[in-house]
């Protein structure tokens, strides 16, 4: 079929050009008249009424200037356009105005039918005791071992949850199988707090129990290094009575601190010092890199935990590195650069493939996702049950048939919260947000609350207002957010895990997995931007079957989006929940005071970052002039110290507590530095 023609220039054309210029106009014209003919023929035979085109159209001055524009006749008008949809099996012409037909999204089978984990609802050790409900007691589990039921006593679990119950056996009935037998690889989705880390946790401990040799053998990654310490603790448990030894890698720590840890050298040869590696991406990448023995061609099992965050493209080269690294220790094997030990190592090791375990509460239902981790028949294990209703499109409110098969192609797993979760939204207007947040902690009495925001900033500054609001109460409200330092980070969560806070104010950064204990409120005081982020910070509360509420402030402008958001995934808005009027008039004196206060330090800051900017720039033009540090004098030596010194000291994370007397102030310090830097000047 021919699509379109472009005439292009040729010799021919010039030369016809300058002596025959009619001559070729009428060849023009004639072939013109000649397409003209064959589209006329065409159209009677599809379109009978459709208007006839006229020679007229086509003598049109432009198309005899310029014959390229021949292309224009083929292009589809509105009367060639064809208004039925097009047969899947034509090609489709480019810039046709034809109704592209729907193509409906079709599952591969393993997501559309995946195996369903019974009992999804988690009930807490007291009141399954009350119901005589002891089968899944660990006691009864055959193929729990001694090690694991001694570790489970210390983390004082008497059951197991659906999840564990699940894929705990599973994953070792499939372990045990000889080769040439290979494991499938799983995905399991299943709610926040559902205890998907001993799922994994416990056969991985168990597999590798009675190995001989310390070699890495399993690798589990997390997306951030609080969640890995967390998950690094439980392993850490689950190995307290076995040899096996278990490292946690993450930027908080010095990378030759950790390739200390993991890896002895012995005459030429490493020798690994861990069996379970738990660490961020970015970690392993580091480590890939710049550790020398750190080997994984023995590597048995690689979890990943919170796959979907993980799977995301910011993430996606620590798989390209582990994967040529994987690759690249078996090529030496074989190429003899790296002496294998026997034969049957180089057998063993030669394209082996580790056993992947995908973990997520909101688990991407993107085949084109997954399939970069190349799992080998993968199976989906979900909790869900019930399927969520899609919105009828008929005015009756019955489902029309499309409705009924979208919601077969649905992957039931995908977005779940605990049932033991109670879902509420407030109204309120944006200028008077925080004195609603307010409101409902004094109402309602929150002890513990985690309320989250959309920004660092936002995070930074609505916890100097709660922080001012709270001052003469015995609530205390402090900020956590990604621009702390991870010491600090540290240090806050554990207050608020003491009890030493009541109401953490944190980004996203602590949305994910993060596992508080008895965290009874979760606010989201913007309303999250998507669905996983809403899903994974309500999901801070109803962990491990205890009771808990989310409450998401809303302004009328968030309301219609945010119900939009949650009806696709088949959930509703929930109740409301008001504050009184009175308690909010009768606190708008100190809410004013506290906006003043926050006016105040955002002014001192902006003078601070104007000092810091001079200060650096004056700091590397004394480099510049003396050529490097060591033509400094003396003097100017001491008087870049005393800048060093004067930043340092500034008091970056807690501005908010008053400085007792005597003690100099942020002011006080700008001052010094604007005279140093004057000085500097001079
Ligand atoms: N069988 C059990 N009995 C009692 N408590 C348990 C059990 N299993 C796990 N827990 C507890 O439940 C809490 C949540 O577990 P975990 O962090 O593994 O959940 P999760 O499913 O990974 O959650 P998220 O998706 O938010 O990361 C933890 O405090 C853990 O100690």
């Amino acid at each position: 079929m021919e699509l379109f023609t472009v005439n292009r220039y040729t010799e021919d054309h010039k030369k016809s050009k300058g002596s025959g210029e009619t001559a070729n106009e009428d060849a023009i014209l004639q072939k013109l008249l000649q397409k003209a003919e064959k589209r006329k023929r065409k159209h009677k035979s599809s379109e009978p009424e459709a208007p006839q085109e006229t020679v007229e159209d086509i003598k049109e001055p432009e198309a005899k200037e310029d014959a390229t524009q021949d292309e224009v006749e083929t292009e589809p008008t509105e009367e060639t356009a064809p208004t039925e949809e097009v047969d899947s099996n034509d090609f489709q012409v480019i810039g046709s105005t034809a109704k592209k037909q729907k193509v409906e999204m079709v599952l591969p089978a393993w997501l559309a039918h995946p195996t369903i984990i019974e009992g999804g609802n988690l009930i807490p050790d007291g009141d399954a005791e009350a119901a005589g409900d002891d089968e899944a007691s660990i006691k009864q589990l055959s193929y729990l071992e001694k090690s694991t039921l001694r570790a489970l006593k210390q983390m004082k679990i008497k059951r197991l949850f659906p999840v564990q119950r699940a894929v705990i056996p599973w994953v070792l009935e499939a372990q045990s199988k000889p080769e040439p037998f290979r494991p499938r690889d799983i995905c399991v989705s299943a709610p926040t707090g559902s205890g998907k880390t001993l799922a994994f946790a416990i056969p991985i401990v168990q597999m590798l129990a009675n190995r001989v040799e310390c070699k890495v053998r399993a690798l589990v990654v997390l997306p951030v290094a609080e969640l890995a310490l967390q998950v690094f603790k439980v392993f850490s448990v689950l190995c307290s009575h076995t040899e096996l030894q278990v490292c946690l890698l993450s930027k908080q720590h010095r990378l030759e601190d950790e390739q200390k840890k993991m890896v002895e050298q012995y005459k030429d040869s490493y020798y690994s010092k861990v069996d379970i590696v738990v660490t961020t991406p970015g970690r392993l990448v580091d480590h890939l890199h710049a550790t020398k023995g750190f080997c994984l061609k023995s590597l048995q099992f690689l979890v990943i935990d919170e796959a979907d965050r993980i799977m995301d493209a910011v993430f996606q080269n620590w798989l390209y590195h582990l994967d040529s690294h994987v690759r690249s220790t078996a090529d030496q094997l074989l190429a003899g650069v790296q002496a294998p030990l026997c034969y049957q190592e180089l057998l063993d090791s030669y394209g082996k493939q580790p056993h992947k375990l995908l973990f997520s509460a909101t688990l991407s239902q993107d085949p084109e996702k997954l399939q970069n981790l190349r799992l080998f028949q993968p199976k989906l294990f979900t909790t869900v049950l019930t399927l969520p209703k899609l919105q009828p499109k008929l005015e009756n409110g019955e489902q029309t048939e499309q409705d009924v098969q979208q919601s077969a192609n649905q992957f039931i797993g995908k977005y779940t919260t605990p049932a033991e979760l109670t879902e509420l939204h407030c109204l309120t207007e944006m200028r008077y947000k925080p004195l609603t947040l307010y409101a409902l902690v004094q109402q309602y009495g929150w002890k513990r609350f985690l309320c989250f925001t959309n920004s660092a900033d936002t995070a930074d500054r609505l916890g100097f207002v709660l922080s001012s609001l709270f001052k003469d109460t015995s609530i205390h409200v402090a900020e956590l957010s990604s621009k702390m330092s991870a010491h600090n980070r540290k240090v806050r969560l554990s207050q608020f895990m003491r009890g030493g806070i009541n109401g953490l104010i944190c980004s996203d950064a602590l949305a994910r997995g993060i596992d508080v204990p008895n965290v009874d409120i979760v606010v989201s005081y913007d309303a999250p931007r998507h669905i996983k982020t809403y899903i994974h910070r309500v999901g801070r509360t109803a962990r491990a079957g205890q009771k808990g509420t989310a409450v998401t402030l809303l302004t009328d402008q968030d309301q219609q989006q945010f119900k939009k958001m949650l009806n696709e995934v088949g959930k509703s808005l929930g109740d409301e929940i008001t504050t009184s009027p009175d308690l909010e008039l009768q606190h708008a004196g100190i809410y004013k005071t506290a906006l003043e206060g926050l006016r105040r330090r955002q002014e001192n800051q902006k003078k601070d970052q104007r000092v810091e900017k001079i200060r650096k720039s004056r700091k590397a033009n004394l480099h510049k002039q003396a050529g490097g540090a060591d033509g400094l004098t003396l003097m100017e030596k001491l008087q870049l110290k005393a800048i060093d010194d004067l930043a340092d000291e500034k008091p970056k994370e807690e501005p908010k507590q008053p400085k007792p007397e005597g003690q100099k102030g942020p002011k006080a310090q700008n001052t010094q530095l604007m005279r140093l830097d004057h000085q500097l000047k001079c």
